[in-house]
């Protein structure tokens, strides 16, 4: 259903360029799931905001996003409107930035029905009441301005915004992070119930290797703008950075993983001055002479793929 072919982005602050995402190739089936996962800076929003087209022109530097074999990166102005919501949308980091603070939750709900033409007046009405009720939150609430709200509800009014339209998509870029442990629990349980029973595919950004291995089904994790590794949650990671991002979290459900010393040694790199070879090295543990002058494409072997000179085919 979404296909990344070979995606590039550049940002050009006047004669810097920071390569943020380089040659990224992903697949999303419908109905699946797939987490994305890095460090901070790693080119994981990039890659969400250059799928909708919400970034400059210019930034998207090279490759294809194919929406059922339509190229979001070439389509008109229209269209992309109408892709926009009704066959993908997106939930960003930080809901309270997302919602406009002097219009009720109802009146911000209805407007992607409203401008697709899809429910006007009293149908509007009620898909609002119906899209609340389907993110747990009362009807009433339709009323209610954003500063009245948690931000786990606010967060909730932002997934029913993304449900509006139906589409066959969401993106949810850091969806719980800006929430306390509790409500990240309720609003992932959520996120799973809905994209389960709307039968939606889910791109879910996060930081978090355990969050997004409770709720995809596959993992794809990023290192200074490129992919290290593809594959099945369940299982194990083979490149050392995955395993060692995946170290520096506690397992969901598993308390005494709370208790081990985590971390990963070192800083992500500069992206205006990235390592020759692969980007890792200088932090990999394991990583040996070789290291420092092979960049290493993903290599597939079994439901997995990794890019790594120690994992080999
Ligand atoms: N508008 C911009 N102009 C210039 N550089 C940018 C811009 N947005 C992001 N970058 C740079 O691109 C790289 C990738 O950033 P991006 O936000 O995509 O990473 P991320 O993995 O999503 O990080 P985070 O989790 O912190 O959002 C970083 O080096 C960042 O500083």
């Amino acid at each position: 259903m979404l296909a990344l072919e070979e995606l590039s982005v550049t940002y050009s602050l006047g004669a810097v360029e920071v390569p943020a995402v380089r040659g990224v190739s992903l697949e999303l089936a419908a109905g699946e799931a797939l987490g994305l996962a890095g460090e901070s800076g790693s080119g994981k929003s990039s890659v969400a905001l250059a799928l909708l087209r919400l970034l400059p022109r210019s930034a998207v530097v090279g490759g294809r996003v194919l929406l059922d074999g339509e190229d979001v990166l070439t389509m008109n102005w229209g269209r992309l409107r109408a892709v926009r919501w009704s066959s993908a949308s997106i939930v960003f980091q930080g809901a309270q930035h997302g919602l406009n603070p002097v219009r009720r939750i109802g009146d911000q709900i209805a407007e992607p029905l409203q401008v697709h033409k899809l429910a006007s007046g009293a149908a509007a009405d009620a898909r609002v009441k119906e899209l609340l009720e389907q993110v747990g939150l009362p009807a009433w609430r339709a009323r209610s301005y954003p500063h009245e709200l948690s931000g786990g509800m606010r967060q909730r009014v932002m997934i029913a915004m993304a449900l509006a339209c139906a589409p066959q998509l969401i993106i949810a870029d850091e969806p719980t992070t800006a929430l306390d442990l509790m409500v990240q629990a309720q609003v992932l349980t959520l996120i799973r119930q809905l994209i389960a029973e709307h039968g939606i595919s889910l791109l879910m950004i996060s930081h978090d290797l355990s969050v997004l291995a409770d709720v995809c089904d596959r993992l794809a994790v990023m290192y200074a703008g490129r992919l290290v590794e593809v594959g099945p949650s369940a299982g194990e990671f083979r490149h050392p950075y995955s395993k060692a991002l995946a170290d520096a979290f506690p397992t969901v459900g598993d308390p005494a993983s709370r208790l081990a010393p985590r971390g990963l040694a070192g800083d992500p790199p500069d992206p205006q001055r990235l390592p020759g070879g692969c980007a890792f090295h200088p932090r990999c543990p394991v990583a040996v002479e070789e290291c420092a002058s092979t960049d290493v494409q993903l290599l597939v072997s079994g439901d997995r793929a990794a890019a790594c000179v120690l994992v080999g085919e």
